[in-house]
């Protein structure tokens, strides 16, 4: 049973050090997108988990405060957004100003509001302190049922886009603008940012599948709530933790189950990180060495270096090695 794992082979090639090409030029065509304007299209199959873009920013600032229930205040996102564009090559000032402006049609009309908030507004990524603009990444379109991750690579500084299933050529490229674990009444409402009326996969199907799929996404909530509630790596002991540690861990396999089924892979990582821990608390050293082997192989995709690779990197190689602890132990009783 002596599985390898062999993380530092696991990383894809474009992402180690010595590697200086920016990603294939052919992955990817811009063009229109029948009723969203333009869209990224596949150029060429491209497998589970292949690099589409990575994308240094044309403008990056640092927001004033998210206020609850407001967001950016306009008034004091302008000022930054004015400042820092003026600082721009005339080129880069080009390219941003060629960005789509959606608007609402009444927003405009509000103090504050130009051009450049309303590109900023909907096409700006989040880098995890910062509000950035990548021209390319910016033509992506949105879907509930994405065929794309992005993440934002600290090592790299820029915003790499990958491929979270196998796209065949022409298909479009889908990123989430929102949090997916919603029903498509509330992702509506949140999508309202960028005015558009999602006709995605998993918005357009019958009233039946729509039910269903509202309905799991609010188990994955839940049962994202229940499990990260108790998440702890401490083994369970005594025979009442231990029933409840064990019915917490069919849960966390339940989770991944439905992740997996709604296609949502921007908690693939989160919900294997879970699993693997919620079997770590049973001892079930095998299961919680392949979840968090899982988790590291999402996470890996866009940043090696990143916290939560080498969080579930070590991860990985606790279980493995209380694995096989394990079965030295039952081989030793067995002797
Ligand atoms: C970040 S931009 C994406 C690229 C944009 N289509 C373009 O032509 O530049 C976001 C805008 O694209 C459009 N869009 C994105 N996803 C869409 C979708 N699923 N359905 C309809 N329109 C969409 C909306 O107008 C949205 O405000």
């Amino acid at each position: 049973c002596d599985y390898a794992f062999p993380h530092q082979s696991d990383i894809p090639p474009w992402q180690s050090h010595n590697h200086t090409c920016t990603g294939s030029p052919t992955a990817y065509a811009v063009r229109p997108s029948l009723g969203k304007g333009l869209g990224v299209f596949a150029a060429h199959l491209l497998e589970d988990g292949a690099i589409i873009m990575q994308e240094s920013p044309a403008m990056r600032i640092e927001p004033p405060p998210f206020r609850q229930e407001l967001g950016f205040v306009i008034s004091e996102l302008g000022p930054v957004l004015r400042s820092s564009f003026s600082r721009l090559q005339d080129d880069a000032k080009a390219t941003i100003l060629s960005l789509t402006a959606h608007t609402t049609g009444t927003e405009e009309k509000k103090p504050g509001y130009d051009r450049l908030v309303t590109i900023f507004r909907s096409n700006a990524y989040n880098t995890g302190k910062d509000l950035a603009l990548f021209p390319l990444v910016a033509r992506i379109n949105h879907s509930c049922r994405p065929n794309a991750g992005y993440s934002w690579s600290e090592r790299l500084q820029k915003q790499i886009v990958f491929a979270t299933r196998k796209i065949q050529l022409g298909e479009e490229i889908s990123v989430s603008y929102v949090p997916l674990m919603y029903s498509k009444a509330d992702r509506q409402k949140r999508l309202n940012q960028y005015s558009f009326k999602c006709t995605c996969e998993a918005c357009s199907g019958s009233q039946k599948e729509i039910e269903i799929s509202d309905e799991r996404r609010q188990s994955i909530r839940g049962l994202f709530a229940l499990l990260e509630k108790e998440l702890t790596l401490e083994v369970a002991r005594g025979v009442v933790a231990v029933k409840k540690a064990l019915q917490l861990a069919h849960k966390s396999r339940e989770l991944a189950k439905l992740i997996e089924e709604e296609s949502l892979p921007d908690y693939y990582a989160r919900a294997y990180r879970v699993a693997a821990i919620s079997h770590a608390r049973v001892e079930d050293w095998e299961r919680a060495t392949m979840w968090a082997h899982k988790s590291y192989q999402a996470h890996v995709i866009s940043d090696p270096e990143s916290r939560e690779s080498q969080d579930t990197a070590a991860l990985t190689s606790r279980f493995k090695e209380e694995w096989r602890e394990s079965l030295r132990k039952k081989a030793a009783r067995k002797s």
